[in-house]
């Protein structure tokens, strides 16, 4: 066997993933299996006391520290006498988030909090996740990447920018942890409805990681947010003093191709097989391309495709409920044919084809699609996208939606075009005028992108609409009659659905696995949630609902036989509410 195919083997194989070398003695900084020409990096561990572990975010407890530990780790008059425990901490910070009137106040608060005490972050986190959930992720995240630069203090993630090209391999060997199961990656192309925000993207993974640890229960140590800086063609960032990327428009073609390839090579190389890489808000002129190059050699999840795709679907799945019929009897219309939309409408056609048996290709012909540019109608095929292809079904052209609507008459309308307010009065209104309860999903995100609130969503359609945004919205009161609307976002389906693939040991992820996430979630809806018009449950359960979806992805992989972890748990509910990170803190000897 050659050199360079034993180098393969070690780097590339199993036993390297897990990081065991020989005699099960695991080599989890890559030391034993690099080749004397390899580089390597020389890091040393000491057990943290004094200012450092106060220092430590992962060990840091500050006033929680006990008199026996004070006294141990040589923490005595670092810390003043009072000792709070953890119930109070969170209720002391509680209080004080409540007193920043401004969003992204409390955004730099629970930021400052993650860098300085983990456990703490996550306890705020999982117990106040309906109030906190706005201020870590939609809407205030958005706020915060456009003002990246200038709130920007400790780095949270790894910076990979043009700058590293031929050196990725070292710089993943530079974040400090080793054993990586989720990295969550951007390149700041699509941020939410924002735009290009180029570097200042990493907010995103960031906050996105922040919710597989609160949500789903993954260890924050096993997350990796990543941005991979290309460039920005975004004008107002390159002429900003502030701007924390590469002051460059972006790479495309065969640079910006060579750059991932190296990056998606070397993470393989230094996790191994099972490391779950999702994509997160690239634009669509890449984002499906990667999906599709990647998804047969490695373990691969666009959340804005396939994530947002699985928690519709279960909107739609549950919201039958209070419309009747099955989905076969619904007539769907989107504004927004990218990531989102084309993702959303080919799992709902992939659902009907599995309940009705009929090919997907007919399953298609309820499901329209609007873009900037109209109702795509098979005139305009020559030109489409080829993720929109499939969408260009027999229609005379038609250029507004209000006029879509008219013509296509549907009984669910989906905004996912990340432009605000274009689900205008006409339009909410011929939606009430064809339907008795008709669904109206507004999932751009943040909520200055929303294609409508709830108020307009309720009272232009005189209380009969269904409605979920992808942001949250307050309660609304028309007519005497409180309408709470639900909020459609994939992050009830991603931190549940990275878990099954990590307790199943999953190597590929397949549509059958979004399919069964989305069942799993529309099983969690309640009759209480049911009579208050909601089609989702509420985030306060999220831990309970992501162990039900992580059970029903992990059997599905088993099923598959894509799940390397044997053999099979008995019971995947339990096993995977065993397997969460728990954020109480730990006693130090
Ligand atoms: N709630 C959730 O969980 C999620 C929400 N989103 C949100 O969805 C939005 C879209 O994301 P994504 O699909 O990835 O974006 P893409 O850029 O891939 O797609 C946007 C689509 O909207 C169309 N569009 C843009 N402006 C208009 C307009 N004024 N009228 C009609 N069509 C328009 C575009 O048309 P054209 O193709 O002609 O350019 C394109 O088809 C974002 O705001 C994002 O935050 C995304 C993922 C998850
Ligand atoms: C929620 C999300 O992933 C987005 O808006 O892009
Ligand atoms: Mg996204």
């Amino acid at each position: 066997m050659s050199s360079a195919s034993l180098k393969e083997m070690r780097n590339g194989g199993e036993d390297y993933s897990n990081g065991h070398g020989g005699g099960g003695v695991r080599d989890l900084y890559g030391e034993d299996c690099a080749t004397e020409d390899q580089l390597i990096t020389p890091w040393t561990f000491s057990v943290a006391s004094g200012c450092s572990l106060l220092r430590d975010p992962r060990y840091n407890k500050g006033l929680a520290f006990t008199e026996g530990e004070r006294d141990a780790h040589y923490l005595r008059g670092l810390l003043p006498p009072a000792i709070f425990n953890q119930e109070l901490q969170e209720k002391r910070l509680m209080h004080n988030l409540r007193q920043y009137e401004v969003p992204l106040h409390r955004y730099m608060a629970m930021m400052d909090l993650q860098e300085r005490n983990e456990r703490l972050f996550y306890k705020l986190l999982i117990n106040n996740v309906e109030e906190l959930l706005p201020v870590v992720y939609t809407p205030t995240v958005g706020e915060a990447c456009q003002k990246y630069g200038s709130i920007f203090r400790r780095p949270q993630g790894l910076y990979i920018s043009l700058k590293e090209k031929g050196k990725i391999l070292e710089v993943l060997k530079n974040w400090p942890e080793k054993s990586i199961q989720v990295i969550v990656v951007t390149d700041g192309e699509r941020i939410l409805g924002l735009g290009d925000l180029g570097c200042q993207g990493m907010g995103i993974p960031v906050g996105k990681l922040s919710l597989y640890t609160a949500l789903g229960g993954v260890r924050p140590s096993s997350c990796l947010p990543i941005t991979i800086d290309v460039g920005t063609n975004n004008e107002k960032l390159l002429n900003d003093e502030f701007y924390i990327g590469l002051k460059q428009k972006r790479a495309t073609g065969q640079e910006y191709a060579e750059l991932l390839e190296e990056f998606m090579h070397a993470v393989k190389q230094n996790y191994g097989e099972k490391v779950l890489i999702q994509f997160e808000d690239f634009a669509n002129h890449n984002a499906f391309d990667l999906l599709e190059k990647y998804s047969s050699s490695h373990l691969v999840f666009n959340d804005d495709i396939q994530g947002t795709a699985s928690v519709v679907l279960a909107g739609l799945l549950a919201s039958l409920k209070l419309v009747g019929g099955t989905l076969v009897d619904h007539t769907f219309l989107f504004l927004g044919a990218g990531e989102a939309g084309t993702g959303i409408a080919e799992l709902i056609a992939l659902e009907i084809s599995k309940q009705t048996k009929a090919p997907v290709e007919e399953t298609r012909k309820k499901i329209w699609l609007v873009d900037s540019k109209g109702l795509i109608v098979s005139s305009r095929l020559e030109s489409l996208q080829q993720f929109k292809k499939p969408w260009a079904h027999e229609h005379e052209p038609v250029k507004s939606l209000l006029d879509a609507v008219k013509a296509i008459k549907p009984t669910v309308l989906i905004g996912s075009s990340g432009a605000g307010k274009t689900f205008t009065k006409e339009v909410v209104e011929t939606m009430a005028s064809l339907n008795e309860k008709p669904l109206i999903l507004a999932l751009s995100n943040p909520t200055s992108q929303s294609e409508c609130t709830a108020e307009e969503a309720y009272t232009w359609s005189k209380g009969k609409a269904i409605f979920a945004s992808g942001s949250p919205f307050d309660p609304v009161e028309y007519e005497g009659k409180l309408f709470v609307p639900g909020q459609a976002n994939n992050a009830y389906i991603f931190p549940g659905f990275g878990l099954g693939l990590i307790i199943s040991g999953a190597i590929r992820v397949r549509d059958e696995m979004l399919l069964a996430a989305s069942e799993a979630l529309a099983a969690q809806v309640s009759q209480e949630n049911y009579d208050k018009g909601l089609i989702y449950p509420p985030f306060s359960n999220i831990r309970k609902i992501s162990a039900h979806i992580a059970a029903k992805v992990a059997a599905k992989a088993y099923d598959l036989g894509l799940a390397s972890h044997l053999p099979r748990p008995k019971d995947l509910v339990k096993y995977a509410e065993s397997c969460m990170y728990s954020p109480g803190y730990r006693s130090y000897r």
